[in-house]
């Protein structure tokens, strides 16, 4: 039967659901069509006027910056078909509180995309969903850290309900995340923040279930819900420094005033051995064109030294503290091997959009996980992280430790500061000789991540 059709009286447009397509005719007498998988959502029309507005993302026709990247688009009809009214989409309270939203732009993010996934797609999504906005676009990797002491921090402190559009990596997210923990003053309204993924990792994002890139930023933006993001404390013994510019050069942790050592705090991962080894090596210009292919060629190259020689044996001790079900206390356990390959702690299940780490983590769920493996060869070492490629298989093979914990500490035992390289959410930390690293669940909640719906 030939689905019926209506026309639209304001609009002369011509809406219908054909075989999962949105059909209609434009203005202009052309034929248009989207699939319904890409319509974001279905407002009601934001000028009042009767009628709904249907959001939508097609590909870019055109050539040029930004090309590849969708574009968000908009047809108004009066009539709503009924397959569009599952997509129908109250504006959240959390967009509707008369404060700007808060865009930020992270210009050095992944493969440099996040200024042109902003034109294309988020600029008309508020313009059509008419949000008023602020737009602030880095110009060194310093912005995050100076927007978040002066603007974010001082809002939150003085009980203004912010919302925050985050297009970056996790290093966006992490900047906001130390300068708040790191604050004395008291938080009186959580900032939510809506990730937008133009990093190359993208843990988080990738975590929560963005990983359909812009596009489920988007819809998450309307559709989601805030929920508290989980932090974690990472301190360094005294001496311990920032790795800055390319590895060139080192600056020292900001200490927390009431701290009495030097803190980072993160929300997806801390990590020593061949993950930080290779999460620093890739942090260049030169490695950051592969975008997150980089993380692999870094890793092929610590793999197969150019010496010819074996992956190198980190040497360190490592205790464990894990809560005891049954007494409710916690144990503390000296893991024998003093020789790691790969060490890490995390509070996400993702790392990137398919290297799923720590399968049984539920995002925001607050429990941390720790995985290791010691030495092995080269071939060995690749196959069991290509398994977490494959929907974390790597957890199972009986050479990896993989549990959950409270509290984590490194006593590094290495004479080169380049095997006591940590890395957390990103941020490389040279550890002083003869130093240690100890992590821990952080119990404050002060900032909220909008998550999909479930
Ligand atoms: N305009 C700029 N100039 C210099 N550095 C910048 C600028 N904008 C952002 N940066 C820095 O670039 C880095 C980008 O980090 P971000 O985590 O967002 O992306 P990523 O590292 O590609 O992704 P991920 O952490 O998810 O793997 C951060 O260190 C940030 O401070």
């Amino acid at each position: 039967m030939a689905p019926s059709e209506r026309r639209d009286p304001d609009t002369g447009c011509t809406v219908d659901v054909v075989e999962g397509t949105l059909r209609w005719t434009d203005t202009s007498e052309n034929a248009r069509r989207v699939d319904l998988g890409d319509i974001v959502g279905v407002v009601r029309n934001p000028d009042q006027s009767p009628g709904f507005r249907v959001l939508f993302l097609e590909s870019a026709q055109d050539e040029g910056e930004g090309s590849g990247t969708p574009r968000l688009s908009k047809v108004d009809t009066v009539y709503l078909p009924a397959a569009l009214s599952p997509l129908l989409v109250d504006v959240p309270s959390h967009l509707q509180r008369g404060e700007p939203v808060q865009v930020v732009i992270s210009a050095r993010s992944g493969t440099g995309t996040a200024k042109a996934v902003f034109q294309a797609t988020v600029e008309p999504f508020l313009r059509h969903l008419a949000l008023e906005y602020r737009i602030f676009e880095t110009q060194s990797a310093q912005t995050i850290l100076e927007l978040s002491r002066s603007r974010f921090l001082e809002n939150a402190c003085a009980g203004i309900p912010q919302t925050i559009l985050l297009l970056s990596g996790d290093g966006g997210l992490v900047d906001i995340v130390d300068v708040f923990y790191k604050s004395t003053e008291t938080v009186q309204v959580a900032p939510n923040i809506c990730l937008i993924p133009c990093g190359t990792g993208n843990a988080m994002a990738s975590s929560i279930g963005l990983r359909s890139g812009p596009a489920s930023g988007l819809a998450t933006f309307l559709w989601g819900q805030p929920s508290p993001v989980p932090i974690f404390a990472a301190s360094f013994s005294a001496g311990s420094q920032l790795v800055l510019d390319e590895g060139r050069q080192r600056g020292p942790i900001d200490i927390k005033s009431d701290a009495p050592y030097p803190t980072i705090y993160g929300a997806v991962v801390a990590s020593w051995g061949l993950h930080a080894a290779l999460v620093a090596d890739s942090d260049t210009a030169e490695y950051r064109k592969f975008g997150s292919e980089r993380f692999k060629i870094a890793a092929k190259e610590l793999l197969h030294p150019s010496d010819g020689t074996a992956p190198h044996h980190f040497q360190g001790r490592i205790t464990l503290t894990t809560a005891n079900s049954q007494t409710g206390l916690h144990d503390q356990e000296i893991i024998e091997e003093n020789e790691h390959m790969y060490v890490l702690a995390t509070l996400v299940p993702r790392l990137e959009k398919e290297f799923l780490i720590s399968p049984d983590s539920e995002p925001l769920g607050g429990q941390m996980r720790f995985l290791r493996f010691g030495p092995l060869s080269a071939e060995e070492a690749t196959r069991l992280v290509m398994l977490a490629y494959q929907e974390g298989q790597h957890v199972h093979e009986d050479v990896v430790t993989y549990q959950e914990i409270e509290r984590l500490r490194i006593d590094f035992n290495e004479d080169l500061e380049r095997w006591r390289r940590v890395c957390v959410d990103g941020k490389i930390v040279a550890v002083g000789k003869g130093g240690w690293m100890e992590l821990c669940k952080e119990p404050r909640r002060l900032l909220n991540i909008i998550k999909p719906c479930e």
